[in-house]
């Protein structure tokens, strides 16, 4: 069954979600996603969560705030598709992705804000399942979070 629309979700549930104002582009293979939030914060490095995405999603969406900062790609196809086989749902990268074409044939969501050629560090640097706070929105892990073509709504934080 297709996943309802964010903007019905908001018509239904509006008064329980919060919903991201920050403009992303939808640029997965898959442009409707929703599961629980796992969170990454990282800046232009990107180990940490090649190492989240190589453990197993169960359905999950990972946030990845990289202080939005288009300076370095977070997430190639690689990466996306290392996320896809293990199962997770979606990325949505608070910063910018590259491999564009590749991933817009993935089975996978990704939201992000840009893309850009250059590649990050891998040192490792970075904190795994921290609320996060991205465009005035709280990301709490285990949080449900939807997304599609319109936009991107959470469980706001109790
Ligand atoms: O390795 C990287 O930095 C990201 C990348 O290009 C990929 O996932 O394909």
């Amino acid at each position: 069954m297709a996943q309802i629309s964010t903007a019905d979700l908001y018509d239904e549930r509006g008064a329980e979600l919060a919903s991201l104002s920050l403009q992303f582009l939808n640029l997965g293979g898959v442009t409707g996603f929703t599961g629980p939030v796992r969170t990454v914060r990282c800046f232009q490095d990107n180990a940490l969560l090649k190492e989240v995405l190589s453990g197993p999603g169960d359905g999950a969406v990972l946030v990845i705030d990289g202080g939005g900062s288009l300076e370095t790609a977070l997430v190639g196809d690689i990466i996306a598709s290392l996320a896809a086989d293990n199962g997770w749902a979606g990325l949505v990268v608070h910063g910018a992705i590259r491999d564009r074409v590749a991933i817009g044939t993935l089975p996978i969501g990704v939201k992000a804000l840009g893309s850009n050629p250059a590649k990050s560090t891998k040192t490792g640097a970075g904190e795994v399942d921290v609320d996060l706070e991205i465009g005035g929105v709280i990301f709490t892990p285990g949080a449900q979070v939807w997304c599609d073509d319109d936009g991107i709504l959470v469980e706001a934080a109790a």
